[in-house]
């Protein structure tokens, strides 16, 4: 089976076009893959905090969370934004199935090592692929939200690009980050040039020289993983641009495609 995991940033879930939508459930019902979605939702949980007057830092591109702050994320990203996102996959004509990583045990979560300073922050140890597979079988489009329990039962924020590379490795699908750029950039003389692909060193380097800043770098570090874990493809698409789902689904063209350094003299 041909699984998709499609992450939706929280950069873009507001101003995703109808057609995005659409786009996945033609690509659905193309049956040339099986659409997962996961998605995120930092910007709109940065606002609400800030309407609550609660204070808000990431750390490596990753929120410091506070149980009060936690609250806030759940109520976030398993309310508005998944529902959201529901709500536009159903007009589309398709049947979505929105979901947390803590309904049917869907995602298992512990906490990340030497997370001391980030407080609530988890990782993704196990993944529910049966779950997954017998919605998809039903017609459905699993719609996740991030947040997962441990075995103790307490819940986790744990960041969307993170929870999508879980996801891909159980599944040893494709995946896209869907965000609100048209790929990875390199500034030079204060012009921007978007990269068709990079490798594993060239993100280490970036990362390292700070030319990779903020949600792009636990977007790449899971990019890199997953390809690590067997992912097939990893790619990063533009989410202003309505073709670029879909141009991906069928022709495999991408913004910005992460590769290892083993794959460079096969590319
Ligand atoms: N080298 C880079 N190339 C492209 N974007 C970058 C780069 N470094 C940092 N970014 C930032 O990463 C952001 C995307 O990550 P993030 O805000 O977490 O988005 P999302 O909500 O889609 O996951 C872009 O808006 C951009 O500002
Ligand atoms: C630990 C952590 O940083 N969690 C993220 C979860 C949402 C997310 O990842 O949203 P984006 O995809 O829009 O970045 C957060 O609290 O913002």
């Amino acid at each position: 089976m041909n699984f998709l995991v499609i992450k939706c940033g929280g950069s873009v879930i507001e101003k995703l076009p109808d057609s995005f939508y659409e786009n996945i459930v033609d690509i659905q019902k193309s049956g040339k893959w099986l659409p997962v979605i996961v998605h995120g939702g930092g910007p709109l949980i940065s606002s609400l905090l800030d309407k609550l007057n609660i204070e808000t830092t990431f750390h490596n591109g990753l929120r410091v969370t506070t149980q009060e702050v936690l609250d806030v994320v759940e109520f976030v990203l398993n309310g508005s934004a998944n529902k959201k996102i529901v709500r536009h996959l159903f007009k589309a004509g398709g049947k979505a199935l929105g979901m947390s990583g803590a309904d049917g045990n869907l995602l298992k979560a512990a906490p990340i090592e030497g997370n001391g300073d980030l407080g609530l922050v988890g990782k993704v140890v196990d993944v529910d692929t049966e779950l997954i597979i017998q919605l998809i079988e039903q017609g459905y489009i699993p719609v996740i939200s991030p947040i997962s329990l441990d075995e103790q039962g307490q819940n986790y924020n744990i960041n969307a690009d993170t929870a999508a590379s879980a996801i891909a490795q159980a599944l040893k699908a494709n995946l896209c980050f869907i965000s609100d750029i048209p790929g990875i950039w390199i500034e030079e003389d204060g012009k921007k040039t978007v990269l068709n692909k990079i490798t594993q060193r060239e993100v280490a380097e970036m990362v390292a020289d700070k030319k990779i800043v903020g949600g792009m770098v636990p977007k790449v570090e899971a990019a890199i993983d997953s390809l690590l874990e067997d992912v097939p493809e990893v790619v990063i698409l533009n989410g202003f641009d309505d073709k670029s789902l879909l141009d991906y689904a069928n022709n495999g063209k991408a913004g910005t495609k992460i590769i290892l350094d083993e794959e460079v003299t096969h590319v």
